[in-house]
């Protein structure tokens, strides 16, 4: 695999971070040579996006993202993240743009304050007061990176309030200064960052839901770390894999082999719907249709049937005995047909919480099994852990953050860090956790970690989950043939689902991605992807 998509896929904390840096400055690299790398690398990207007025943007009204500046304001930290800065403002003064810089901490580290004595003797103007930045078109933030340790009070904490008050496009070095590197919380106050520019390796902060509202848009500045180093500090053990199209499409069940049939490509049950909930059956038979899966069941109750059979043709319907209420009351398969006739099971959406004996029966076979919506409540109401560690086989549960809570009351709260909770989710009960959200967060038992890094708010939606159910499903039991981790199949789900929302709501604006609508852009999505890769 290519350097630079083996390096997209790692993420980092800031003690593996200074880990790597450790290495590289003791192989012989001098900080300042490295710092002068990284910060030439961030002055030229800032040059692409915010091309200089006085030399005419390429195209357009602008550059790249057609915003033209003159007055470039750079804030300066304590560290060397404000060392980058100066060397990214030394830069761009001698690109002919107006700079000034502000700084108001009276001890910075050694080189730091090398580069802001010589800006100073190049006649760029530093301040103490922000005010004298405010006439600028573009702010650069390197007051802090991943060196930041406690919350941000006083004075830069007011100076990042007033800085965020300016509604100025504002570029990040590494981080928004002010977020946890690691959990991505805000530290008193941070800066909302235009755009971030992260240095080297993708920080865990910057993947956390709530930081997203600070991030803006992200790319990564890959300043030839070398991989040796990665993995001596990384290694396997704790990984954050941070999940890629690459990633995605070698998983995918394509291409198929030239001679199969339907059987080979695997046999999904669904257990879902109910009267009071039959939308939740169809959406997610139509997630399962769209996975590609050779037979689908969808096991309702009896009331449903005509409903599915006309929207889902293709599938075998098993209308179900139930309750008064309107719940599946007892799984009615076909003659000669036992739940390990399927090569995987999903089951819960909109089943409503009538439907205990039907959960746990499934939670006694031996195939892999997915738990999302009402099975996961019920399975809370049973005791999470007490009840999965009897299973030897594959589980997987899809919460979303309050299902999560009910699962898992006693693991920290997924708010605060959701890669932690996540993370002891599964390592306490064995299962794979897919923790749903702006930044889907998934885990195994082992530890390892994978973050889908793009979504889109278009996917808030009543259904969405039940479609990710039935494309999880399907996808898992086409799995069987082939070597592929389950984990990773759990990944390629969660990124197809927010890749197929992303590629609706271009076309249609972010309200215009309903369930049903959802489940007609997972085929475009692949086929631009695929016809791409190949
Ligand atoms: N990773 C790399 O290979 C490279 C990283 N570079 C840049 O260096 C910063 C990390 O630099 P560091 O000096 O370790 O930390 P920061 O610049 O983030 O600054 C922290 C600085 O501030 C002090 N501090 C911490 N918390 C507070 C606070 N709440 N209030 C006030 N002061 C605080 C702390 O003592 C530190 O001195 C990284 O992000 C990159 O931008 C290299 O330049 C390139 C290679
Ligand atoms: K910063």
């Amino acid at each position: 695999m290519a350097r630079q998509e083996q390096i997209s896929q790692i993420i980092v904390t800031a003690q593996q971070m200074r880990d790597i840096e450790a290495r590289i400055f003791a192989a012989g690299m001098p900080v300042a040579a490295l710092m002068e790398k990284v910060a030439g690398l961030i002055a030229r990207r800032i040059q692409d996006i915010y091309p200089n007025v006085r030399q005419g943007g390429q195209g357009g009204e602008g550059g790249q993202g057609g915003h033209e500046v003159k007055r470039v304001g750079v804030f300066v930290g304590p560290g060397h993240n404000g060392g980058d800065a100066l060397v990214v403002a030394r830069e761009l003064h001698f690109c002919g743009y107006d700079v000034k810089i502000y700084s108001c901490f009276s001890k910075l580290k050694e080189l730091t304050s090398q580069h802001l004595l010589y800006t100073q003797s190049l006649g760029i103007p530093c301040y103490e007061s922000i005010e004298q930045l405010s006439d600028c078109d573009l702010l650069i933030d390197g007051l802090f990176g991943f060196g930041l340790e406690r919350r941000l009070v006083d004075a830069i904490a007011k100076a990042i309030n007033q800085i965020n008050s300016w509604s100025k496009p504002i570029v990040s070095i590494d981080l928004p200064s002010g977020l946890h590197t690691d959990t991505g919380e805000v530290l008193g106050t941070a800066i909302r960052a235009t755009h971030t520019f992260c240095l080297g390796l993708w920080k865990l902060g910057l993947l956390q839901d709530h930081a997203l509202e600070y991030v803006g848009s992200c790319e990564l500045i890959d300043f030839d770390i070398p991989l040796a180093d990665v993995q001596a500090v990384v290694g396997d053990v704790n990984k954050i894999h941070r999940i890629t199209q690459t990633t995605a499409l070698s998983t995918l069940p394509l291409p198929r082999p030239a001679v199969t049939h339907k059987y080979k490509e695997g046999h999904l049950l669904l257990i879902c719907g109910s009267r009071r909930y039959s939308g939740g059956a169809i959406l997610t038979g139509l997630g399962a249709r769209v996975s590609g899966v050779g037979m689908l069941s969808i096991a309702v109750p009896e009331s449903l049937k005509p409903l599915l059979v006309a929207q889902l043709p293709e599938a075998l319907i098993i209308g179900c005995p139930e309750t008064e209420t309107g719940a599946i009351a007892s799984l009615q398969l076909p003659e000669n047909t036992d739940l390990s006739s399927f090569d995987a099971i999903a089951i819960g959406p909109g089943l409503t919480g009538d439907t205990t004996p039907i959960v746990q029966q499934v939670l006694e076979c031996d195939r892999p099994l997915i738990l999302d919506a009402d099975a996961l409540n019920i399975l809370a109401h049973m005791g999470t852990i007490a009840t999965l560690q009897k299973r030897q086989a594959v589980t997987i549960l899809t919460p979303h953050a309050g299902e999560f809570k009910r699962l898992f009351p006693n693991v920290p709260d997924p708010m605060k860090d959701r890669v932690r909770a996540v993370r002891e989710a599964a390592h306490s009960c064995g299962a794979i956790v897919l923790l749903k959200g702006a930044r889907t967060a998934i885990a195994n038992s082992q530890n390892s970690v994978w973050i889908n890094p793009q979504s889109t708010p278009a996917l808030a939606r009543g259904g969405s989950g039940d479609v990710l159910t039935g494309v999880l499903g399907g996808l898992l039991a086409q799995a069987k043939s082939k070597h592929i981790s389950v984990e990773e199949i759990v990944a390629t789900a969660a990124w197809w689902h927010s890749q197929a929302g992303i590629l609706a709501a271009q076309e249609r604006t972010e309200l215009g991605v309903d369930a049903f609508t959802l489940t007609n852009y997972f085929i475009p999505v692949l086929a631009s992807a695929w016809k791409e890769l190949n």
